[in-house]
């Protein structure tokens, strides 16, 4: 079931079109990769379906709501990010995960519950007290989903969560975002320019070029079948031993 629709847009900037898509779902318990090369509009759609940037033309519909000024706090509200960048407060870890609650103001046990639920998920509860100046990069971006996550989100945006990790924190921490969300109702949309962690994490893929959706499937479907040669040349990269 799509949860999140992007219909007929358009993005138009100093006279040039960075997208034109008719179409462009996420859905209810997936995740979807967003892949394409630089400047192919991946941030731009990204933006326009988290309600941070308005289309040139077209509309934006959660759960059948046309997205709108007047409910936009609502539907934003709905949704949490994770950036490449953790982008955390100067607190501890705790107040880092409870901030946007408080901001949602959610009761006092239901905050400290959910805290130390995403805490433990993210085996982070040692760290619990502790500023968030002294974390790691890795131990930083676990502080960035627990914080994410335990919004409860309907629909979670990943900006390219795991670059600038090291190699085996990146493949512990991919595994461990695929272990929480894989089985939840959370609809995901995946930007990465690493093409290796999306056997892990996607259920479907979708290519974007020159902010044009180009092709959509399973990354199997796509990988067997790629509908041109931006797609092949895209995919050359994705470990073959990956996909079955
Ligand atoms: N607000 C804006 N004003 C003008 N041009 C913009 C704006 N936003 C994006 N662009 C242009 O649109 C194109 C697509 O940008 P976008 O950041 O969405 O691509 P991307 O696929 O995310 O790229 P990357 O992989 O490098 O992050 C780029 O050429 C960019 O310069």
């Amino acid at each position: 079931m799509s949860i999140l629709v992007a219909e007929d847009i358009t993005f138009i900037k100093n006279g040039r079109t960075i997208l034109d898509i008719d179409h462009f779902s996420l859905n209810e318990g997936e995740v979807t990769a967003l892949i394409g090369v630089n400047g192919a509009g991946k941030t731009s759609l990204m933006q326009i379906l988290a309600l941070l940037q308005q289309p040139t033309s077209g509309r934006v519909v959660f759960q059948g709501k046309i997205a709108n000024k007047k409910n936009l706090r609502e539907l934003r509200h709905r949704m949490a990010f994770v950036f490449q960048q953790p982008l955390l407060l100067d607190m501890t870890v705790r107040q880092n995960i409870a901030m946007g609650l408080r901001i949602r103001k959610l009761a006092k046990q239901e905050i400290e519950g959910r805290v130390n639920l995403w805490l433990e998920k993210l085996g982070i509860s040692h760290l619990a007290d502790g500023p968030v100046r002294f974390l790691s990069g890795g131990e930083a971006q676990r502080v960035s989903i627990a914080r994410a996550l335990a919004l409860q989100p309907e629909v979670l945006f990943l900006d390219e969560p795991f670059t600038g990790l090291d190699s085996p924190t990146r493949g512990q921490l991919l595994l461990d975002i695929a272990g929480l969300l894989h089985g939840t109702k959370i609809a995901t949309l995946f930007v990465t320019h690493d093409y290796a962690e999306i056997p892990h994490l996607a259920h479907r893929l979708s290519v974007l070029d020159q902010g044009r959706v180009i092709q959509t499937g399973t990354p199997e479907e796509i990988y067997q079948n790629p509908s041109n040669q931006v797609v092949v040349r895209l995919l050359q990269w994705i470990p073959m031993k990956h996909i079955s």
